[in-house]
């Protein structure tokens, strides 16, 4: 039997993949045989430097993914230098942290607009050729606040409970097209989403009490997640927002 979690001669775009939960689920799939296209508003950083030492190649390509303006252009790119997407992964996030009696609306509208509406387009973007190659993989990156409320963060949670729908819609409509929709929940992870909660000794006291592992996630924890997700492995999983969170919703 092949091994089903190979991604040897895939391709995949991973958005905002020079840092945090990106780098680590590149380099991960990387690791499982695909070439990545890292499209962002960072440089290119060890993300490129361990794909390469893992013998695939790495395309950078500078996105600024506040509006759709480049999501065409991000997945024509990918496509002229690789010649196919097969994998999408939609990582690039924003958070924004105040009280909802005071929340802006430019914070409502940046939220919105990075964490769901380009997800949106740039999928769409992503299934026009996709569809004409007979199928793909897409990942969406969620968030334990597709499930829960969380605290003082009312567009965050108002869009990555969105992506979850979202993730359910596009599976729905593709699904017989060879297109698997699913994403990941990440629990609480260290990266610089999070660096406001561990600088609150108490907030981060309550946090880490609070996780079944007993430690912050790092990005190597999320990378199995995505390989599964981005293989035949999960061929019959459709729709689906996974939690990888040291056991939080559990508890
Ligand atoms: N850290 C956590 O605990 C956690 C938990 C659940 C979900 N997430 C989600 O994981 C994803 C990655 O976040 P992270 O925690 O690795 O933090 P991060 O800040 O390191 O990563 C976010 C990435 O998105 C990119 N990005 C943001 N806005 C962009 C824009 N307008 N244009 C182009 N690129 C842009 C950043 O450059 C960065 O590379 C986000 O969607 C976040 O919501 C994080
Ligand atoms: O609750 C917060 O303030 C967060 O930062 C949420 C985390 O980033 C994460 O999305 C939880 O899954």
């Amino acid at each position: 039997m092949a091994n089903p979690f190979s991604l040897e001669g895939k391709v995949a775009l991973v958005t905002g993949a020079n840092t945090g939960i990106g780098q680590g689920i590149a380099i991960a799939l990387a690791a499982a045989g695909a070439d990545i296209a890292a499209a962002g508003r960072s440089e290119p950083t060890e993300t490129q430097a361990a794909v390469e030492a893992l013998g695939r190649k790495f395309l950078s390509i500078k996105a600024d993914f506040g509006s759709t303006e480049p999501v065409q252009r991000v997945v024509d790119e990918t496509v002229a230098t690789f010649g196919k997407v097969d994998i999408l992964v939609n990582n690039a996030g924003i958070i924004r942290r105040a009280d909802s009696i005071e929340f802006s609306e430019a914070d409502w509208d940046a939220v919105m607009d990075t964490n769901l509406k380009v997800v949106f387009f740039l999928t769409q973007a992503f299934a026009k050729q996709a569809l004409k190659r007979g199928g793909g993989k897409v990942i969406n990156i969620a968030s334990l606040l597709s499930f829960q409320g969380g605290i003082r963060v009312p567009s965050y949670t108002a869009a990555k409970s969105g992506l979850a729908g979202l993730t359910k819609i596009l599976a729905n409509e593709w699904a017989t097209k060879g297109i698997n929709v699913n994403a990941i929940a990440p629990g609480y992870f260290d990266t610089n989403n999070t660096e406001a909660l561990r600088a609150d000794q108490d907030r981060n006291a309550a946090i880490l009490a609070r996780i079944p592992a007993g430690r912050w996630g790092r990005p190597e924890d999320i990378g199995g997640a995505a390989v599964f997700l981005a293989s035949s492995a999960s061929d019959y999983v459709q729709g689906i927002t996974l939690p990888v969170d040291g056991g939080w919703l559990a508890r």
